[in-house]
């Protein structure tokens, strides 16, 4: 009997037929954005990330047998490819590493060393005397920046989670300060360590890390952030609060002081006291001590240039202006209150006073009956004869 071997037709021409080489895989790399990936793959499909691998057969000459390669060809020992790019880019032959590893073509002189060459230079502008703080910082990523800080003249501030990593920052980096997140307080550690407050941040792990040391910026900081690494494995990842309330009004109050001291330098204005307040009948003793202390809190906070100092001088100012504005409230009403009391038995009087009370714009008839606001309250006053408050 004789047997045929059949060759079917399994596709159609299509131009050329492709120029391929197969390579092996020399070095694998395993990065963070692996995780956030993961879930657009399929149970059965080759896992993502880039390789060094080196060219064993080839019918494409820009690949030549014997070279090495960097490719996006995923968790595998060999591959055969054209070398076209994917959305991670092209494959690309590497030039002479000489006595260097060729592991550097995924680390320092790859994807991570260009993350922190291009996120450090580029983004945060460094200049020489300034405070960097890394996250991340005994990783691929922050290493490097910190070793490119230390070489612009910075004082490298880095966060990292185990005592092994900090030594290694501090004795072979050359880190001036590490803190290990997991065992020292951040909010408490980051004022001893940075005196004079953080200039320039490189943000490897978003979240409460973080809004941590966001909180101990200098105002015209710069910000690069790379990646949010501790939010990679929750299901709902807490994120990095980037402005706070106080951080808004702290910014506007700046921006007022600014904006003031340039007007005032083409057209001075003239100080008038404000009296206004002082003339309320119920304005009393009480009340001007609190506003004099909260006027002396906001001079402060006004002039102070600690970033540390004024932060707290903000919060005490808030207090003492919530104190005052609430005493206020709290005196207009028991004067109001006294004065109706005292003039239950004289419509004429009482009416006078209601009257006082009531400001055009927040009165509304409702057929024989006026409805105003006192403070928060709803006060309807009907003129034919019932007072209901
Ligand atoms: N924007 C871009 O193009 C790129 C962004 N990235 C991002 O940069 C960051 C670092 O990447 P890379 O250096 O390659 O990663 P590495 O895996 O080398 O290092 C990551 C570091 O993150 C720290 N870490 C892990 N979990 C947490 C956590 N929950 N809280 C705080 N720290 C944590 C670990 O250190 P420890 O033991 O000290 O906690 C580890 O050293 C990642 O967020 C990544 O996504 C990376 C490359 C490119
Ligand atoms: C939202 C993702 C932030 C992750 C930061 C990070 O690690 C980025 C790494 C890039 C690196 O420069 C080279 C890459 O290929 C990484 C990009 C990965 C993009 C993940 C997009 C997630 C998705 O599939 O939607």
């Amino acid at each position: 009997m004789v047997k045929a071997k059949v060759y079917i037709l399994d596709k159609r021409f299509d131009g050329f037929p492709k120029e391929e080489f197969l390579a092996e895989a020399v070095y694998i790399s395993v990065d963070p954005y692996m995780r956030i990936r993961e879930p657009n793959l399929n149970l059965g499909d080759t896992f993502i990330g880039d390789q060094v691998a080196k060219v064993l057969e080839s019918k494409n000459h820009k690949y030549p047998v014997g070279k090495y390669i960097v490719g996006h060809f995923g968790w595998r020992t060999h591959t055969v490819s054209d070398g076209s790019g994917s959305i991670f880019g092209g494959t690309f032959v590497l030039p002479e590493f000489g006595n260097l590893p060729l592991s550097y073509a995924l680390g320092i002189l790859g994807m991570p060393g260009n993350t922190a060459y291009f996120g450090f230079l580029e983004i945060l502008k460094p200049k020489v005397g300034q405070t960097i703080a890394i996250t991340g910082a005994a990783g691929a990523v922050g290493s490097i920046v910190g070793q490119l800080a230390k070489a612009k003249g910075l004082t490298v501030i880095g966060v990292t989670g185990s005592d092994e990593k900090r030594k290694w920052l501090v004795d072979e980096l050359g880190f001036d300060q590490v803190i290990n997140y997991k065992t020292a307080d951040l909010n408490k550690v980051l004022p001893e360590v940075a005196p004079k407050g953080i200039d320039l941040y490189f943000d490897n792990v978003g979240g409460e890390i973080s809004n941590t040391i966001l909180k101990h910026m200098n105002h015209f900081g710069h910000i690069s952030v790379c990646g949010a690494i501790s939010g990679y494995n929750e299901k709902n990842p807490k994120g990095t609060k980037f402005l706070n309330n106080d951080d808004v009004n702290i910014i506007l109050e700046e921006l007022i002081c600014k904006s003031n001291n340039v007007i005032n330098s083409i057209a001075p204005i003239r100080n008038v006291v404000n009296n206004n307040n002082n003339q309320l009948p119920w304005y009393d003793e009480e009340i001007k001590i609190k506003a004099r202390h909260r006027d002396n809190l906001y001079m402060m906070f006004k002039n102070c240039q600690n970033i540390y100092e004024k932060r707290q001088y903000w919060n005490q100012f808030k207090v003492f202006r919530n104190d005052v504005v609430n005493t206020l409230k709290i005196k207009k009403r028991m004067y109001y209150e006294n004065k109706i009391d005292s003039n239950k038995n004289n419509p004429k009087a009482m009416w006078k006073t209601l009257k006082t009370l009531i400001k055009k714009k927040n009165h509304n008839f409702i057929n024989n009956t006026i409805l105003f606001e006192i403070d928060d309250r709803i006060v309807s006053f009907n003129e034919d004869a019932d007072l209901a408050v």
